[in-house]
């Protein structure tokens, strides 16, 4: 008999808290509900108390996926915070609070300056406080790996007391090694159970020493009955348990684990690919199963070996993590019916008759520009479109643009529309994107400093896509930019107003 491990996606509340990997709240609501098709049981949607901005996005995600998925946010032990994670997910149907709270000397001893018992007693208060607003909580003991044992026990014991339904045993540093982990969890489940055998044991890993996800196996193994993960690993630092390669080895070596998961796996290189088009973080080509090189083989050996029998160097079949075995490319002389194909093989809906035309002349365009059109491209082709439509807020479009660019100094002539009103203006610049930004600062009026630039080829082939990632500093807040192009310089300037309009979005609430 298999034991059911139910599995909490933190990608928008931990994997968030990563430099870089900041969403806009239409990215995220794209994420949650890919999370959905994922099967994943619960969603940690963010730290609702950290901003207005968050608040909001929380509650989007309650909104949206909260009627068939777990929703719950991450708050101290105060209860400002608490308030906000009630308020924000209280119309998902399955809401919780998630409390966390450090039990390890240092944290008690520096982070609190205050002795065990006190500390103790703020983690009881929040717990009995947050009971009053909605019956399940879950209580984290941050740092559980680092701290002393008994204080530890003594801690979960009295959180259970005040009403907690989850305790979260977290190792947040990424200190714990698996033999030690599992003991850790072996003995606080043998105790939870005398104690109150409702209660639902869980892991959360860090990857500081690449142990993240060995850690939370051997979590599973000594009696872990839910694990908490993020695609692609993304975290804190060295970041969080990767879920797909937990839930895989829960797949691959159900023989050992004997334990399964409700995760639709078939989702799982969707889910990943659609990580890292919105946070532009990109994954190491031989990661496990999310890498682009995971399930490509390239020496002659062990290709005469796959040619023969998969196994021989196989452990998984590529399809059932959402891998396509054969790529199709589709080229500008591509039909409307190959194309439709080739978007819903993708997993996408192609939507309504006028929907899927004015995708389809998209993708002629880019046909036209790239000669031919991988899978990948196609991937961001959808998504892409779908974002503009969500953010059908954005305040200013770019209408045209010209640069000149060589021996004489840089210039750029930058057309923006907002509304119904067009906007026309020109600026020098150290190089052609300089001159651009100075440009659309100059039209927008905003007083914005770019803080970091990268610019990546996305897709194979010579016509490659260019995608570009800013980072700009406005009203004392950062934010983030992204856009896609075969022209550099267009996804340059369609970045830089990304960016603009989160901030202009952000001071003028539409
Ligand atoms: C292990 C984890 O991943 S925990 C989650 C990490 N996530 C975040 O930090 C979310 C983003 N954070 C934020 O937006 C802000 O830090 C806020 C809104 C939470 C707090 O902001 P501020 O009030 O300005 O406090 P600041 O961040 O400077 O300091 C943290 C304060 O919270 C206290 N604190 C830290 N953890 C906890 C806790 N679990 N419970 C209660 N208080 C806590 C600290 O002791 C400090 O209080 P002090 O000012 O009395 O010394
Ligand atoms: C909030 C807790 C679970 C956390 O992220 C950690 O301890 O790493
Ligand atoms: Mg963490």
């Amino acid at each position: 008999m298999t034991r059911n491990i139910i599995v909490l996606d933190t990608t928008l509340r931990d994997g968030e808290q990563v430099p870089g990997a900041k969403m806009n709240v239409y990215q995220k609501l794209e994420f949650a509900q890919q999370l959905k098709r994922l099967h994943v049981d619960i969603i940690e949607a963010g730290f609702p108390a950290s901003s207005a901005g968050d608040f909001h996005s929380v509650q989007q995600i309650a909104r949206t996926v909260g009627d068939s998925v777990s929703i719950t946010a991450l708050a101290r032990a105060v209860k400002a915070d608490i308030d906000a994670v009630y308020e924000s997910i209280k119309l998902a149907q399955d809401p919780f609070i998630h409390i966390v709270l450090g039990t390890s000397n240092v944290h008690v001893e520096k982070k609190f300056n205050r002795s065990k018992d006190a500390v103790l007693q703020m983690g009881v208060d929040a717990v009995k406080y947050a009971k009053t607003l909605l019956p399940q909580v879950q209580y984290s003991t941050e740092d559980a790996s680092r701290s002393d044992f008994e204080y530890l026990w003594r801690t979960i014991e009295a959180v259970v007391k005040a009403g907690a339904t989850i305790i979260n045993i977290p190792d947040t540093v990424g200190y714990a090694v698996p033999e030690e982990f599992g003991e850790l969890i072996r003995k606080i489940n043998e105790r939870l159970k005398n104690l109150n055998d409702k209660v639902v044991l869980s892991v959360h890993c860090h990857n500081d020493l690449g142990l993240a996800t060995a850690n939370t196996l051997s979590a599973i193994k000594n009696g872990a009955d839910k694990i908490e993960c993020t695609i692609n690993g993304l975290g804190e630092r060295a970041g969080n348990t990767s879920l797909e390669e937990v839930i895989m080895a829960l797949k691959v070596r159900e023989n050992f684990y004997q334990c399964s998961t409700r995760v639709e796996t078939k989702e799982l290189i969707r889910t990943a690919r659609l990580l890292t088009y919105l946070t532009g973080l990109d994954v190491q080509v031989n990661k496990a199963i999310t890498g682009d090189n995971a399930f490509a083989h390239s020496s002659g050996i062990h290709q005469d070996g796959l040619l023969k029998d998969r196994n021989v160097y196989e452990i998984m079949d590529p399809r059932d993590v959402g891998a396509e075995s054969m790529e199709l490319v589709l080229t500008a002389r591509s039909g409307r019916h190959a194309f439709r194909h080739a978007v819903e093989k993708l997993g996408f809906e192609t939507g309504d008759s006028e929907q899927f035309e004015a995708l389809f002349q998209k993708f002629l365009a880019l046909a036209d520009l790239k000669k031919e059109v991988y899978d990948h491209d196609l991937f961001y082709l959808v998504n892409g479109e779908r974002e503009q439509a969500a953010s059908s807020a954005v305040l200013y479009e770019l209408a045209a643009f010209h640069v000149v660019t060589g021996s004489v100094q840089p210039s750029a002539t930058i057309e923006l529309k907002r509304g119904e009103q067009s906007l026309k203006g020109s600026a020098t610049g150290d190089g052609p994107v300089d001159a651009v930004y100075s440009a659309i600062k100059q039209l927008t009026g905003i007083h914005a400093d770019l803080k970091h630039y990268k610019i990546n080829s996305i897709s194979r082939g010579q016509e490659a896509i260019g995608r570009v990632s800013i980072g700009l500093e406005a009203n004392g807040k950062h934010y983030v930019g992204r856009a896609m192009d075969t022209d550099i310089v267009k996804a340059s300037a369609l970045a830089f107003l990304n960016g603009i309009n989160a901030a202009l979005l952000d001071r003028e609430p539409q």
